[in-house]
């Protein structure tokens, strides 16, 4: 954390999606990528499932089909799925874009619990880690009990058969705990961190995860943009206090923690015309006690609402806050205070602040990141991991 100068050089982040889960969610973190700031060097999705790749509307030229040719992935047989991975691991990374710029960082997108993904991420990760100077974070959906529990067969409510023409179907996946629970030991000692999102805590209590999906990739792309283009200057915009790829490293370590992400937001009044260039218009009158209320608020329910994975906040080692939205609303103290919010409700963690101007943006918002967390649903996994399959 340090005063912006011209030297600063803005978080840059490569995302990579493997498996169907990661390329959806690579494509969701692309389309959250605003225009006026951007925070992306280049966006590759990887899978072997030609059909869902080219459901995404990532450009064809960064999109890779490897492994069998066929459609429809590899039916959950995780070791399949390693084998695969090792063997294709450094041919993905030479398929990328040679022109594009370097990152700060690499983000490997993948949905826990199924065989392409979990399979090959380990060996990515391990490739990105031995060829690159960078960290390489890895953002990881956990699978839904719905999608391995005991009711979870073809009739239940969480396994209706949404859209086939869309490949939205989502088959049971007996393996899925067993599978999660296997990448994540792999991804020990091998991802800088792990940051992780709960498909259980996230669907609706009657919705299977097709109908959900879409809406949980675009919390979760809104989720990490908050955070990862924190340390963006736009449009004359300087932020008090920059968030940059050496404070989000600091903050998430290079020990495989395990990574849990907060969010809020609140609309506010920003005095442009939506409809006009905003040529004309000037910054609005803002009341300063309106102002801190709005960030109290999204600083408290970004730490105390609902969290990528839950956790018992004490158990955080570190902890980031992020405070943006239109510079006018980003008052000084209340950003202040909102950090000694988050270092009290982390019992004295370690922890960094800073704010993101956004000209263009209509809300005030608050990332939060905690890492080193311990979650009971990472136990719970664990132990649903032990059981054999239901028939
Ligand atoms: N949040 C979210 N989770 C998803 C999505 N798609 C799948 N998942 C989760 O990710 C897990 C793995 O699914 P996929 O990514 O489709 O599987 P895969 O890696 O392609 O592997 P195979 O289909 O077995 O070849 C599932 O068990 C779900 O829990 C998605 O779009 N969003």
């Amino acid at each position: 954390m340090k005063a912006p100068t011209d030297k600063d050089r803005i978080m840059q982040l490569e995302v990579l999606g493997v498996g169907g889960a990661g390329c959806r969610i690579a494509d969701a973190i692309r389309a959250a990528e605003p225009a006026e700031h951007s925070f992306l060097t280049d966006v590759t999705v990887f899978d072997t499932d030609e059909a869902d790749l080219n459901r995404t509307v990532i450009p064809e030229s960064h999109r890779v089909q490897y492994g069998p040719a066929s459609d429809g992935g590899l039916d959950g047989d995780l070791e399949r799925g390693l084998t695969i991975g090792r063997e294709h691991a450094d041919d993905l990374l030479e398929r990328r874009d040679r022109d594009a710029p370097t990152a700060d960082a690499v983000l490997v997108a993948v949905g826990l619990g199924g065989a392409t993904g979990g399979g090959t991420a380990p060996a990515l990760v391990a490739t990105l880690q031995q060829r690159y100077d960078v960290p390489v974070y890895v953002l990881a959906t956990l699978p839904a009990d719905r999608e391995f529990a005991a009711t979870a067969d073809a009739s239940g409510p969480g396994h209706r058969v949404s859209d086939p023409a869309a490949g939205s179907e989502t088959p049971p996946r007996p393996n899925a705990a067993a599978n999660a629970v296997a990448t994540l030991e792999r991804l020990d000692g091998v991802a800088s961190a792990i940051i992780c999102f709960d498909n259980e805590a996230w669907l609706h209590p009657v919705e299977s995860l097709a109908d959900a999906r879409d809406r949980c990739n675009r919390e979760l792309a809104t989720q990490v943009e908050a955070v990862f283009a924190a340390g963006e200057r736009s449009a004359g915009a300087v932020a008090q206090t920059v968030i940059d790829a050496s404070d989000v490293r600091r903050i998430v370590g290079d020990q495989s923690a395990i990574v849990t992400l907060g969010y809020d937001d609140v609309a506010v009044e920003t005095g442009g015309s939506r409809f006009g260039l905003g040529l004309f218009s000037s910054p609005p009158d803002v009341e300063t006690s309106e102002a801190v209320s709005a960030i109290e608020t999204v600083v408290r329910k970004g730490i105390h609402g609902k969290l990528s994975l839950e956790c018992n906040l004490e158990t955080a080692a570190r902890g980031l806050l992020v405070v943006g939205g239109p510079p006018a609303w980003l008052n000084r103290q209340a950003i202040a205070e909102g950090r000694q919010t988050l270092e009290s409700a982390l019992d004295g963690a370690g922890v960094l602040g800073g704010d993101a101007p956004r000209p263009d943006g209509e809300s005030v918002f608050a990332g939060v990141v905690l890492a080193g967390v311990e979650s009971d649903r990472l136990t719970a996994l664990r132990a649903a991991a032990q059981r054999p399959p239901e028939p």
